[in-house]
């Protein structure tokens, strides 16, 4: 005959509770009780200071189970309970859903995104962070591209951000820019699979657990596409505009116009496009060739009716910069290209948006 519930608690109704000389069961005190097989596990929650008489409750009541026919093992567990009130189970009204909400300290928050992967959105972000630091600005840059997380490597920074306190995170720095990035805590040959939980919980932690201090913009670096970073970033911080970057190739802009509408059903202010790759400039000759198409972008935020913020030149110095860990603003400050990155930041600045 197999073991029941039943028999288990009748067994257990012998064994007397001797703080309230009730029955143990009555009492309360068999809490998770469960029975596989022969097996019987339950937990007494009691208070540390009546230890010695539940002590003799717990071996009273082993006796009496292993009396029981069917009985194989049996596992009581004395845990301490806390003076807290137990957890009130009664459906309350729902909270109010909780906005975005602005990073203490940060006072512009501005999202670099793209529609395709390779586009060149980190280069922007790295070279708009160094521009705007050029131009006076506290600037910070978040590297959300948890999927290849870039900054550490084009902004020259290594090395693990301290924790002081194991709940602060203190940012690196390097060009004038005050950077985290989920690549300065993993090995940067490492694959990293996130678990969709396990990201969004990193994305709120660089948010909010870093130690931005006082900021005129927060630059964030978004991964490519329209997926949960995205969206986690504009339900939980306040995000004040996004830059698209596209490069001038009809796929880059379809997917670009992808993102813009995202960012408009959360409510995300679009501050412009951003043309990166809109004309090859030789190194070597100087000579301008629109590799991948003319004019695409500025007619594509007409279009949209967005402003084309800048149009950034494909050139070889903008790569070996980045590889190199001093983006091109910092490595050749005079140079054309330097100086795109530098109108642009002018520009976001004298709108009043960083
Ligand atoms: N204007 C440019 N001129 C020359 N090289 C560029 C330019 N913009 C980006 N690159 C190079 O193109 C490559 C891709 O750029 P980047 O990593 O910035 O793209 P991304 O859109 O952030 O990519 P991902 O999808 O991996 O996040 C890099 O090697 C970068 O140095």
């Amino acid at each position: 005959m197999s073991l029941t519930r039943e028999a288990v608690l009748a067994a257990l109704k012998a064994v007397t509770d001797p703080l309230s000389g009730q029955d143990m069961v009555a009492a309360g005190l068999v809490r998770a009780l469960t029975i596989e097989g022969g097996t019987v596990r339950f937990v007494i929650e009691i208070d540390p200071r009546t230890a010695p008489q539940m002590q003799a409750v717990q071996a009273e009541a082993e006796d009496r189970l292993r009396d029981l026919p069917g009985v194989e093992k049996v596992s009581i567990v004395l845990t301490a309970h806390s003076d807290k009130a137990p957890p009130d189970l009664k459906p309350r009204p729902k909270a109010a859903p909780q906005g975005p909400e602005p990073i203490p300290g940060v006072k512009h928050l501005i999202a670099v995104a793209s529609g395709k992967g390779g586009v060149g959105k980190s280069t922007v972000a790295a070279n708009l962070a160094t521009a705007l630091a050029a131009e006076g600005r506290k600037v910070g840059l978040l590297d959300a591209d948890v999927y290849g997380p870039s900054q550490p490597r084009m902004l020259g920074v290594s090395g693990r951000p301290a924790s002081p306190d194991g709940k602060t995170i203190l940012p690196l720095r390097n060009h004038g820019v005050t950077l985290m990035s989920l690549g300065l805590l993993t090995n940067e040959d490492e694959a990293v699979v996130w678990r969709g939980p396990m990201l969004m919980g990193a994305l709120q932690q660089m948010l909010f657990q870093v130690q931005w201090g006082a900021l005129d913009v927060l630059i964030v670096d978004l991964p490519p596409g329209t997926g949960d970073v995205q969206m986690t970033l504009a339900q939980k911080a306040r995000v004040d505009g996004a830059v698209i970057v596209s490069t001038p190739q009809d796929i880059a802009l379809i997917d670009a116009r992808k993102g813009i509408d995202m960012f408009r059903k959360l409510n995300v202010p679009i501050l412009g496009l951003i043309e990166n790759m809109s004309v090859h400039v030789c190194s070597t000759c100087g000579a301008r060739e629109h590799i991948f198409g003319d004019g695409g972008v500025k007619a594509e935020a007409a279009k949209m009716g967005v402003p084309l913020l800048a149009e950034i030149p494909l050139h070889l110095s903008i790569r070996t910069a980045g590889d190199g860990g001093a983006p091109v603003v910092v490595s050749a400050a005079d140079s054309p290209q330097a100086q795109a990155f530098r109108d642009l930041a002018r520009t976001l600045i004298s709108a009043g948006q960083a």
